[in-house]
């Protein structure tokens, strides 16, 4: 049984039984990740509540995207298990209650397919085999568009947008899909304010509905507007805290080493 279903009617009863045991909406326990040789993720336990935007932290090479795919369910830990508001991650990525924006160099920008239709992807769960789309996937897919502000570009090839405008295509992608779980692997890299503040200001309105987000950037100075917690990553869990004290000169010190204190980001 997990967590989840631990209910008052499951256990022996009495008052101290009687208040439901709610699954953190992202799990992580004991995780161990190798590739091959190169240990990548040390025995990392993670939990986020629903409503959290939580913040990824750590330096080049410290397991951040090695973690959103372990949580995804793209790779199998070595050790340790993830669950995602109880469930396994397969499950809830096929029920699509996972929605994941990949860093830009992971994704194939010569593919013929339009802005719209990247975002449509979103909806493949809400479908049934045939994969047509009815009116509310329309709907859902212009309203995620519009939330983006994208709506004007949605008929071009996704190639020919520039970085801010393909991130928030991904956003919209997993807006439309109605995830309760949204990851994002430097959702901010490499775009302009404009992209910044409107997916700043989407993720904190999805947590606002209850979603839940794990969001990885190198921005130190937005995290305290951007996110309710943060997490220090260096293979293992070095902090799980407010972003405040994340912030705080000795544990950024000891994460990146002390040139980032006099910059302000982490890269
Ligand atoms: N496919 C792979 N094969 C072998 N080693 C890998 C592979 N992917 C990542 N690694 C190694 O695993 C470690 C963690 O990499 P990961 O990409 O998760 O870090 P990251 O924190 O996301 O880095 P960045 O900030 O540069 O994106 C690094 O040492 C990296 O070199």
């Amino acid at each position: 049984m997990t967590r989840a279903e631990q209910t008052p009617a499951s256990g022996r009863g009495g008052a101290a039984a009687s208040a439901p045991v709610i699954a953190p909406a992202i799990s992580v326990h004991n995780v161990t990740v190798h590739y091959g040789e190169v240990l990548a993720l040390d025995d990392v336990s993670i939990d986020v509540a629903a409503g959290q935007v939580c913040g990824l932290i750590g330096m080049n090479g410290s397991g951040k995207s090695t973690l959103f795919k372990t949580i995804t369910g793209m790779i199998r830990p070595d050790r340790g298990t993830v669950t995602l508001g109880g469930r396994a991650p397969a499950i809830a990525r096929k029920v699509g209650a996972v929605g994941y924006v990949p860093q830009s160099e992971e994704v194939d920008w010569a593919f013929p397919i339009s802005v719209r239709d990247v975002v449509m992807m979103g909806r493949y769960g809400h479908m049934g085999l045939a994969r047509r789309p009815k009116a509310a996937d329309r709907t859902a897919v212009d309203d995620a568009l519009a939330r983006v502000d994208l709506a004007d570009l949605a008929d071009r090839q996704i190639g020919q947008l520039s970085g801010g405008q393909k991130k928030r295509a991904f956003v919209a992608r997993g807006i439309a899909q109605g995830a309760s779980v949204l990851l994002l692997d430097e959702p901010f890299a490499g775009v302009d304010k404009r992209s910044e503040a409107t997916i700043a200001t989407v993720l904190r309105e999805l947590a606002a509905d209850g979603a839940t987000v794990l969001v990885s950037t190198h921005d130190l100075n937005a995290l305290p507007q951007l996110a309710d917690e943060a997490i220090l990553l260096m293979r293992s869990v070095l902090m799980h805290s407010t972003p405040a004290e994340v912030l705080q000169p000795t544990n950024l010190a000891r994460a990146f080493g002390l040139d980032v204190l006099q910059r302000g980001d982490s890269e």
